[in-house]
């Protein structure tokens, strides 16, 4: 288990509202809980940022944490994210947001400590691009696309 710090800014996490955490041994994800003051009903196409009430600092430049959709939200609700994929970087150090996009044909209200959108902590590569005028050729070379057809 890595340790990475997080601030608590809304009192009811981890009292009322679970810390987030894996749900099971094997979960990849820690589940992200909406910290709002009242249900929020989302229209269909409605998209707003809503507050995790924790902000962390995962300080370690080979890190990041992606944040995704659940499962059962974005299929059966389509309660997914509005930039698609959250990215977190390591520095970061203020409040994780989600920002909950309805893109499905009902409205759907989300309460105070639902579970809204996972996390999942990733390795990162950084890089530094070196400008080259021509590269040692591969098989694919600059093909891409669906170059290789469907089957
Ligand atoms: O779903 C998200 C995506 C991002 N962030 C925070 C953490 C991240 O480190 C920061 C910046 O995100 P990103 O680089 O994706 O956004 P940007 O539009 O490029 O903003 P910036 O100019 O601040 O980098 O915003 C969230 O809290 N939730
Ligand atoms: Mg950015």
């Amino acid at each position: 288990m890595r340790r990475v710090e997080i601030k608590v800014l809304d009192a009811r996490l981890g009292r009322e509202f679970a810390l987030p955490q894996h749900a099971t041994d094997g979960a990849a994800g820690l589940d992200l809980r909406a910290c709002l003051d009242a249900p929020l009903t989302l229209l269909p196409g409605q998209t707003e940022l809503i507050r995790t009430g924790f902000a962390m600092h995962i300080a370690d430049p080979g890190l990041a944490a992606v944040l995704l959709p659940r499962s059962g939200l974005g299929h059966k609700h389509g309660i997914v994210l509005g930039n698609l994929v959250g990215l977190i970087d390591s520095d970061y150090q203020g409040e994780v947001m989600v920002s909950c996009w309805n893109r499905g044909a009902a409205p759907f209200t989300i309460e105070p400590g639902e579970r809204i959108a996972q996390l999942v902590l990733v390795p990162v590569v950084r890089a530094e691009f070196a400008v080259v005028e021509s590269f040692t050729p591969s098989a694919r070379g600059a093909g891409g696309f669906g170059h290789t057809g469907r089957d």
